[in-house]
């Protein structure tokens, strides 16, 4: 079995199978007390297993795919995008978490650097899967490192959990910020200069 915690960035796993996602819809409706055979529940499976393929599109990605073009700028400082807008579902709950990430890195000697939106992308490839919210920042983290070979990395992903919000502790509003610090970035002047940029407003 497949360890989540651990889980190869570079490794999606199993397909998606829509009509057994639309059957556990239907069981879970006829669950729930409800009719899914009733007019407004008749397309319900459906679209629910829709909605989930398209929330958890990045498990059939890898980073690897989506940080191929990388250009030779001879820029060898930081480059940041910040506030792209994120959701994700967390893995206990299946519920959504949503909110911003930060994603700045050092690029490698070489000057090796990647599109703007090839970082927001690679976001997304983490972000679509069932998450917890350290591991998706992790794995940004990890992934830039390793495929760009950028001297240093940071991510900041601040969110709110509907699973906190809606259900259980009901704290509607509380954001969880985590962050993944490597390399260069790591020495204190340079993490403090990318924190004052990140926190900016
Ligand atoms: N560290 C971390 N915890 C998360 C994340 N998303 C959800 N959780 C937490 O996962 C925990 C699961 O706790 P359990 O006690 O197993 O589940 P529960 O009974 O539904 O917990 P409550 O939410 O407290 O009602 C909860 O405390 C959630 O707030 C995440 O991204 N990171
Ligand atoms: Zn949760």
């Amino acid at each position: 079995m497949t360890d989540p915690v651990t889980l190869d960035a570079e490794a999606p796993i199993g397909e998606f199978d829509e009509k057994r996602a639309e059957n556990a819809v239907r069981e879970l409706l006829i669950a729930v007390g409800e009719d899914p055979d009733r007019e407004g529940l008749r397309e319900t499976p459906a679209r629910v297993a829709r909605a989930y393929r398209e929330l958890l599109a990045g498990l059939g990605q890898t980073p690897e795919e989506v940080l191929t073009t990388t250009f030779d700028l001879g820029h060898d400082e930081m480059v940041l995008v910040k506030d792209i807008e994120i959701v994700s579902l967390c893995e206990h709950h299946m519920l959504p978490f949503h909110g911003v990430a930060h994603v700045g890195y050092i690029p490698a000697e070489t000057g090796k650097i990647t599109g703007l939106s090839k970082l927001a992308r690679l976001v997304e490839v983490f972000a679509r899967r069932l998450q917890v919210q350290e591991r998706l920042t992790t794995q940004i983290a990890d992934s830039l490192m390793r495929i760009l070979e950028a001297r240093g990395v940071i991510v900041v992903i601040e969110a709110e959990h509907m699973c906190m919000s809606v259900r259980g502790i009901r704290k509607p509003g509380a954001k969880t910020t985590t962050s993944a610090v490597r390399g260069q970035l790591r020495d204190a002047t340079t993490r403090a200069e990318a924190m004052s940029l990140i926190l900016a407003r």
